[in-house]
């Protein structure tokens, strides 16, 4: 079954540019606001315990002009379970980052943190907001997300992207899997970290039910080259969408 895969543009790095120097440019909320306008579906943001790019404040300004989808990523940390249940974003993406990550580089043990994962979902849920589970391309793990009440996940997708210039067969073997045990199970299904111009139109033909695609570091990078209207479209078209 093909359906429409929406993409979401992280825009971390936009605030990584910003904080730089101190100011307010580039204007983050702006970007945001532009990027809709150039045919995104939706706006991710994954606000750190440190605030190294986006910061909280952002998350508020945003909610205020944002029309399309709004995705917050993050470790249900408290402080980030109250910024997101006063916000109401569309979406939560719960990521299991330790405070001083580097960046994502793992999903969750959905088995191991079936209690604590449970509760968070039950929370965000009842305040009506979609929930997502961030995991390895590993069914036991999809599995897992399901039984805790997720209403979707998101395929960790940097081994794919790792793997993909070598051997694009065996990058996307996993995520087959793992896909199809989301289909079977009723999950929706997102993917993320380190998709880029090269490796998402086999990730979408390969797995043509994918719900929604967050991707920031390579779609911000490509902008200073490409400008940034011009690769919001040409994500789109790696999708198949006519942008
Ligand atoms: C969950 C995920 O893969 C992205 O949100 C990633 O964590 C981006 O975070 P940085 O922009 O801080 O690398
Ligand atoms: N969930 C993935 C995301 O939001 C962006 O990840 P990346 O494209 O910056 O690696």
């Amino acid at each position: 079954m093909t359906k429409e895969t929406k993409l979401s543009v992280n825009i971390n790095k936009i605030a990584t540019l910003r904080n730089a120097r101190g100011g307010n440019v580039p204007n983050v909320i702006q970007a945001a606001i532009d990027i809709e306008s150039f045919g995104a579906d939706g706006i991710t943001v994954h606000p750190r315990p440190d605030e190294r790019h986006i910061r909280y404040a952002d998350v508020y300004a945003l909610k205020k002009v944002l029309t399309t989808e709004f995705n917050i990523e993050g470790n249900p940390i408290e402080r980030f379970m109250d910024l997101v249940l006063e916000v109401k974003p569309t979406q939560v993406t719960l990521v299991p980052d330790p405070p001083d990550a580097l960046t994502s580089n793992a999903g969750w043990d959905t088995v191991t943190h079936a209690a604590f994962l449970k509760k968070v979902v039950e929370r965000l849920k009842k305040a009506g907001i979609r929930v997502s589970i961030f995991v390895n391309p590993d069914e036991r793990m999809v599995e897992g997300a399901a039984r805790v009440g997720a209403d979707r996940v998101e395929l960790y997708t940097e081994p794919y992207a790792r793997l993909y210039p070598q051997d694009r067969e065996a990058a996307i073997a996993p995520y087959l899997k793992a896909a199809a045990a989301a289909r079977d199970l009723g999950l929706g299904l997102n993917a993320g970290h380190d998709l880029n111009l090269e490796n998402l139109a086999f990730l979408k033909e390969q797995i043509p039910f994918l719900d929604e695609v967050s991707i920031g570091h390579a779609l911000i990078s490509d902008a200073l080259y490409l400008g940034l209207e011009n690769t919001v479209q040409l994500y789109l078209r790696r999708l198949g969408r006519q942008a």
